[in-house]
């Protein structure tokens, strides 16, 4: 069946999920966190993906699970060392993505010195919509991404306040790590993260372009 596999569906190639995190500078205040000169990465599980219909997990060890919306970016032609002038010819199309964030793990992580993996990376912590075509997003720098929980704003931002661009991420991260296609990067987000509790409803969107929604349920 790997024939019949298609970019519009790019959750289901199991490729690398690359995220950047405190690429907005009013997040990376609202954790207490310094305004990063270089990118912060990190990596999910291919299996953190979830789709519309299927429910988001609060995983069993954390008590303070965390919405980030964030826009993403599908990668069409890999590469390696691209370099900044050609970085959007790697470029497939968007999605709209959730970093769902054990946030009390995360906090521990941070003390610790240990790594996030268990914070970011679980089950169900990469929610998705369908690829947004690249022609639909002339301008990925000035688009709003937002999302309300049970109806009431909690985040609204403009792509344009990111501190790396997305010609500048997809360069960098290339320079480290191989891009392939299917890959997805997600570029970080704006203020107003919050926690989540059982049975609450995300509904998140990029302008009036695209939304989608997802039920908060406990891992049993
Ligand atoms: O956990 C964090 O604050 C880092 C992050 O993912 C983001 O800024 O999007
Ligand atoms: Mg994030």
């Amino acid at each position: 069946m790997a024939s019949s596999k298609n970019l519009s569906r790019f959750w289901e190639w199991g490729r690398k999920i690359i995220c950047v995190g405190r690429n907005y500078a009013d997040h990376a205040k609202e954790l207490k966190n310094v305004v990063p000169t270089e990118p912060v990465l990190f990596l999910k599980s291919p299996s953190a993906y979830v789709r519309e219909g299927a429910p988001v997990l609060m995983p069993y060890y954390s008590n303070n699970l965390h919405h980030e919306v964030e826009l993403g970016v599908v990668i069409g032609k890999g590469g390696k060392d691209i370099a900044q002038a050609s970085a959007m010819d790697h470029v497939e199309g968007y999605a709209l993505c959730l970093d769902m964030t054990a946030r009390d793990v995360q906090d521990q992580c941070k003390q610790k010195g240990l790594p996030w993996t268990l914070a970011k990376a679980f089950d169900t912590s990469c929610p998705v919509s369908d690829m947004i075509p690249k022609e639909t997003i002339k301008d990925p720098h000035n688009v709003k991404i937002w999302l309300k929980v049970n109806d009431i704003l909690k985040q609204e931002g403009s792509t344009s306040s990111m501190i790396f661009s997305i010609p500048f991420l997809i360069s960098y991260i290339s320079r480290v790590i191989t891009l392939e296609e299917g890959d997805l990067i997600l570029t970080g987000t704006p203020k107003g993260v919050a926690a989540v509790q059982e049975d609450d409803e995300m509904v998140a969107g990029i302008d009036d372009i695209i939304s989608m929604r997802f039920r908060i349920k406990k891992q049993v």
